[in-house]
């Protein structure tokens, strides 16, 4: 038996002596790539993390003192010493372990996470609740990244963690990488610290945490020696850790944005499984991404934003061949989107792509600095809809019902990569209002997406077939699995597909033809129900008098956790099978009386 097999709890750690940690340490990495090499997942965060993670477990007394892992894609280590070995092979499957930690799979998991940032504000709101209960002797850690203490949010918890005397330890892993290299003033500051050519005031000190580091997050007796150490310490700390992303794979360590997240690979040299089919359909977000490059050549005014994805957004390709023009900044997506807005009023056509999921944290200056002034920023919303194995913390299931809402802003979800390319042909020009154009992870449908760019009048949607009974009303690409579904039908002459492009504003005359000629209308959309695609034309038809029923296909309200976005579309009731059946007892459903 391997020490590591030993472990089921942290408490079973702490009988180690600290010469043992360094062999759990190897054990604990060689079952990480063990597992991820085949389940696949976040690794090279998770691997930069173990020494650190047996340090904090050991040292202090979890989970009675807290923990908390911001993002929480490092966590696996912690999610293996805490009670999950045995099951860590689900990792990320349905009805497995969660990528990320979660409150209710373990006690140890003090918050859940996903999203970066969060840990300072919500250790600090433990610690504050720790001195109103009187619980004076609990330690109160949170692990936050380089990357994502650059972020608002995370400043916001240092400002006011600094005024207080609450027991909070913050631990800065700095990998001088966030999933791309890290940006801005910061990561410069924190190189020079490390150099030790910071200029003499630390600003953790100026914030009033009492800074200590930075020391090799590797070295397993030192990390031990420093945490006891700051044990002793009442009040605000920070320790400042240097570790490597990817620690103990060569090929991880060599290229760590790959290995972020690589898919399979061979657990022993670390080479990635070649997916033979990589080529078609193209990814969207790289039709994204070479598209912009293309329209940006001829068109000086076009400007690119990321906040922290330039590979997962593909705009890494504009930052190569454009790169005055293309902006990675940071994590930071609030000023993501005033900086676009900021941009627009100058004249520039922004395309500002966030990710579905993170533009929750932008919602303000959506509306307040874009939507109230009528600024023609064009927002293009990746990985909208089911995004699979990463779960409920990063779906995009919200922005059709939290982005209708807002007056002025133009939503379009293209069906297939074209359309994709047409609506960022037609926003470059300069529309007379900001859009939200969102499209999945994932893959396209064409062979060839590289096609002459046309023009989209705003407002306008498609007829891909009539019909006589069922009037199908599909938004974005999953009006694909509709067109699978009527194949599979035996009367597809009876129903009629109609691919509705804009949420907002909707095509209001192909409505007013749908509901006087259809017995039976369906919607169907990859976002929630409420206030989504389908409560939109239902308000429509509410508004112009038409009583006919309108069947939505959307997730409903619950959280859809982790699987394959197939899986999930199944659990969601969205998937190809779910529109069949339900356009086959629509048209074998009694024709309504109006
Ligand atoms: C609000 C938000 N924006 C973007 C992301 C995507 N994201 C996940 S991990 C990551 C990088 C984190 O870097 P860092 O904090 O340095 O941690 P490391 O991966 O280096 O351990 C980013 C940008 C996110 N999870 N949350
Ligand atoms: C942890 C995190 O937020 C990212 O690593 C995220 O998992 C990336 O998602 P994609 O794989 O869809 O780019
Ligand atoms: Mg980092």
């Amino acid at each position: 038996m391997s020490q590591l097999d030993r472990i089921k709890y942290p408490h079973d750690l702490r009988q180690l002596k600290v010469d043992d940690l360094p062999e759990v340490a190897r054990e604990l990495r060689e079952f990480i790539i063990d597992v991820v090499s085949t389940k696949e997942g976040h690794l090279g965060a998770s691997l930069g993390v173990v020494e650190l993670t047996l340090a904090l477990h050991y040292v202090f007394n979890t989970p009675e003192d807290k923990l908390i892992w911001d993002v929480g894609h490092q966590a696996y280590g912690h999610k293996i010493l805490t009670g999950r070995k045995g099951n860590f092979h689900t990792n990320r499957q349905l009805g497995g372990v969660s990528g990320f930690p979660k409150r209710d799979e373990s006690k140890y998991d003090d918050f859940g996470t996903g999203h970066s940032s969060t840990s300072i504000s919500a250790i600090l709101g433990m610690a504050i609740a720790a001195q109103l209960k009187n619980m004076p002797d609990r330690h109160h850690i949170a692990v936050i990244g380089d990357a994502s203490i650059a972020s608002g949010m995370a400043f916001e918890g240092l400002n006011h963690g600094g005024v207080t005397d609450c027991n909070i330890l913050i631990v800065l892993n700095d990998n001088a990488i966030g999933i791309d290299p890290s940006v801005g003033a910061l990561k410069k500051y924190l190189t020079n610290v490390k150099k030790g050519t910071a200029k003499e005031e630390n600003i953790f000190e100026c914030l009033n945490f009492k800074y200590s580091g930075p020391i090799d997050g590797h070295d397993l007796p030192a990390l031990v020696t420093e945490l006891n150490s700051l044990k002793e310490h009442s009040g605000p700390k920070l320790l400042h850790v240097i570790t490597t992303k990817g620690k103990g794979l060569k090929k991880a360590e060599e290229d760590q944005v790959t290995y972020h997240a690589p898919g399979r690979f061979n657990k022993l040299t670390g080479e990635r499984e070649k997916n033979s089919a990589e080529q078609f359909p193209a990814k969207y977000q790289d039709v994204f991404g070479h598209t912009i490059v293309e329209l940006a050549k001829n068109n000086d005014k076009i400007v690119g934003i990321t906040p922290a994805m330039p590979t997962g957004s593909s705009l890494k390709y504009m930052m190569k061949e454009l790169p005055q023009r293309a902006f990675d900044v940071g994590i930071a997506e609030q000023h993501a989107v005033t900086l676009a807005a900021g941009m627009t009023i100058e004249g520039f056509s922004v395309f500002c792509n966030i990710y579905s999921t993170f533009l929750q944290r932008a919602y303000d200056q959506v509306i307040h600095d874009v939507a109230l002034q009528n600024l023609p920023v064009i927002f293009c919303l990746d990985r909208s809809g089911l995004v699979g194995e990463d779960g409920a913390t990063h779906h995009g299931l919200y922005d059709i019902a939290y982005l209708r809402c807002i007056p002025n802003l133009i939503i379009f979800a293209p069906m297939n990569e074209q359309e994709l390319r047409n609506i960022m042909y037609t926003a470059q020009f300069g529309l007379s209002h900001p859009i939200a154009i969102r499209y999945p992870r994932g893959r396209g449908v064409l062979t060839e997406w590289r096609q002459p760019f046309e023009q989209i009048e705003i407002g306008s949607s498609e007829t891909l077939q009539e019909g006589t009974d069922v009037a199908v009303l599909s938004i974005g690409h999953i009006g694909n699995s509709v067109v699978e579904a009527i194949k599979e039908i035996d009367q597809p002459n009876k129903v009629g597909h109609f691919n509705m492009r804009f949420v907002k504003p909707l095509d209001h005359s192909l409505l007013t033809k749908i509901f006087e000629e259809y017995p039976h209308i369906l919607t169907v959309e990859d976002g929630c129900k409420m206030g989504g695609f389908g409560s939109a034309v239902l308000e429509y038809a509410n508004e112009k008098g038409f009583s006919k029923r309108v069947k939505i296909l959307g997730v409903d309200d619950t959280i859809i956790g982790h699987g394959t976005v197939e899986q999930l579309k199944q659990k969601a009731e969205i998937d190809v099978t779910t529109i069949k059946n339900q356009i086959n007892s629509l048209i074998h459903a009694q024709q309504p009386s109006s």
